[in-house]
């Protein structure tokens, strides 16, 4: 009896006491990781020291980029925004973290990125990656995007047309649209106020599904797929907060009942996609023009002879769905959103636009368009200020380590440059929170070459380096294409209640939340057909540009003795 009671008060005792050492290893733990960890002489948040739940907090509630700028003004160019993560905020981390040493990879973190396969942007190992990326460059190519460019200016007059539409009911259209010009005359007073995060996410959606799978969503014409864009937002959601802080999905998958809409919504995406691939595949579809999935799925790598696996396809299509059509509906929202807010940059952007071109057709990209530089001065502002990829891209140095900004890692520690950060740094733009594209003119405002260099420097909405974006040659295609079209045949205004300025926006910011991507809302503006025929008489003599084919997947546009085969890159040539 007596042992019996012994054995019950030492068990009680035992239990008693677990508290106190689970306690007591707790401390140990924050101990370890605050004062003993290889990143514990650089400051930062004091949570942010001992668990990556304070980087997943602020990516789910969405002010994660903004949250990286605040802590750099708060602790200086270093700080440690998780246990193993530090965010650097200058340009010498900007070269040597994504640009320099062979010793960095992507975060083992982008797996959760990852729908079934690895693909292109979630691939860790450098191998593996430069192997892909010289398969999908090929689908993005200078010549694929000189194929790809009507199909995309056939969306966005169809975009303008919908959005300007005389008749109400027909932006509810449920059936295919029938040819513009017949359903939508001009229209000669101001618009109703349009949301146009809605109207470019249903833009860039339906040109990456014509784009990409030679399939067309038609979301700017029926409400049919429309919630499929909504569904990627908030499927981010999970994934932004997960990419910070993997562990939530490995302990029980908790992120299952925290994110049951998520996990909803990605699926639905999937199932979506996965069927628009699966159509592509079968043998008897023959697209008219040449889609991404057509090359990448007759194209090889040209140093190991290997093509996409079938799986592989799927993965690298999606992915390029996703990364394409929300990040260029985002800057597009913003381009519009800050011109709409600047008068001034807004009235010389009409002057520009509207003296280069004669009709709405010669608007192309070539020489012309390249020689636009108040139109590329607005875009590359308001992917400043707004980048739809904000946060810090985190890259693990590997064996050996690795220096940076003159000092030196370990292996296994995170590294990244804050995009939002760095391109608010005082240091490379003077008054960031200004709207001002006149600092990328030289000769303009006091800016010297040196001043626009430094600017250059630190801009990186499309990141750098090996792994920076593939698509950006597109995107930039879409971004000035749509905006010189706007400009040239509207003329737009922000709505007197644009709701978009109140409540969540960041000092006068387009407000974006930052879930991988940014989710946005508005602007909200009116637009009105520009008097085209009572414009002052244009004096220049007109150019000799090739008309281009507008119906709708147009095939391959022909090329004339006028129109010289137009080198993207060269166009692009500032960007790295
Ligand atoms: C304004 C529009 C865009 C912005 C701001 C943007 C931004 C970015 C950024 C910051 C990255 C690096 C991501 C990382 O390291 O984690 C990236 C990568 C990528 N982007 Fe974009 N992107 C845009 C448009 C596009 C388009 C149109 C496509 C496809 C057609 C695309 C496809 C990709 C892919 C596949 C990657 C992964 C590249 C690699 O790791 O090799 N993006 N993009």
């Amino acid at each position: 009896m007596g042992l019996v009671l012994y054995a019950v008060q030492s068990t009680l005792r035992v239990f008693s006491i677990l508290p106190v050492i689970a306690v007591l290893t707790l401390i140990a733990f924050c101990v370890r990781r605050i004062y003993f960890h290889p990143l514990s002489k650089y400051p930062g948040p004091p949570l942010a020291k001992v668990t990556d739940l304070y980087a997943a907090y602020h990516a789910w509630k969405g002010d994660i980029h903004v949250d990286m700028w605040r802590q750099h003004r708060r602790y200086g160019p270093h700080v440690r925004y998780a246990p193993n993560r530090l965010n650097i905020d200058n340009t010498n981390a900007l070269k040597d973290i994504y640009m320099g040493s062979k010793n960095f990879q992507k975060s083992p973190n982008y797996r959760v990125l990852r729908h079934g396969a690895a693909n292109t942007l979630t691939m860790i190992n450098r191998t593996e990656h430069a192997r892909r990326r010289r398969i999908i460059s090929q689908g993005l190519s200078d010549a694929a995007l000189r194929s790809h460019e009507p199909t995309i200016m056939a969306h966005i007059k169809k975009c303008f047309d919908c959005l300007t539409a005389t008749d109400e009911r027909d932006l509810g259209l449920e059936q295919p649209m029938s040819p513009m010009s017949q359903a939508y005359g001009p229209r000669d007073s101001w618009t109703p106020p349009r949301n146009m995060s809605n109207w470019f996410n249903w833009l860039t959606f339906d040109i990456m599904g014509d784009v990409i799978f030679g399939i067309r969503y038609n979301l700017l014409t029926s409400a049919i797929h429309r919630r499929i864009p909504e569904a990627i937002e908030h499927s981010n959601v999970r994934v932004s907060v997960l990419l910070q802080s993997p562990i939530i999905r490995q302990i029980g998958r908790i992120d299952r009942w925290l994110f049951p809409k998520a996990i909803g919504a990605r699926n639905q995406f999937l199932t979506f996609v996965g069927g628009l691939v699966d159509q592509c595949m079968k043998p008897e579809c023959t697209p008219i023009a040449r889609t991404v999935v057509s090359i990448l799925r007759s194209s090889h790598d040209p140093l190991t002879g290997d093509k996409l696996t079938a799986r592989e396809l799927l993965a690298e299509s999606t992915t390029l769905c996703v990364a394409g059509a929300d990040t260029s509906s985002t800057a597009l929202a913003a381009i519009f959103f800050y011109l709409s807010h600047t008068p001034r940059a807004y009235q010389r952007l009409k002057r520009e636009v509207r003296d280069a071109f004669e009709s709405e057709d010669e608007i192309q990209t070539g020489p012309t368009l390249a020689k636009l530089t108040y139109l590329r001065a607005c875009i590359d502002e308001a992917l400043r200020m707004s980048p739809p990829a904000g946060s810090s891209l985190s890259r693990q140095v590997q064996a050996g380590g690795a220096v940076v900004d003159g000092r030196f890692f370990p292996a296994g520690v995170e590294l990244g440059v804050p995009i939002y950060g760095i391109q608010h740094n005082s240091e490379y733009y003077p008054a960031p929170f200004e709207y001002r594209p006149e600092r990328w003119l030289e000769g303009e405002s006091g800016n010297t070459k040196e001043s626009v260099e430094r600017a250059r420097s630190a801009f990186c909405p499309f990141s750098v380096g090996t792994r920076g974006c593939v698509g950006k040659g597109m995107a930039m295609v879409e971004l000035s294409l749509a905006v010189a079209y706007a400009i040239f045949r509207y003329d737009f205004k922000a709505a007197d209640n644009d709701e978009t300025l109140k409540g969540w926006g960041f000092a006068g910011e387009f407000p974006l939340e930052d879930h991988i991507t940014g989710s946005k809302m508005g602007p909200m503006l009116l637009f009105k057909e520009r008097d085209i025929l009572n414009s002052p008489v244009h004096t220049r003599p007109k150019m000799q540009l090739p008309r281009i084919v507008t119906q709708l997947r147009p095939g391959v546009r022909p090329r004339s003795a006028s129109s010289p085969a137009i080198d993207f890159s060269a166009m692009w040539k500032n960007e790295r």
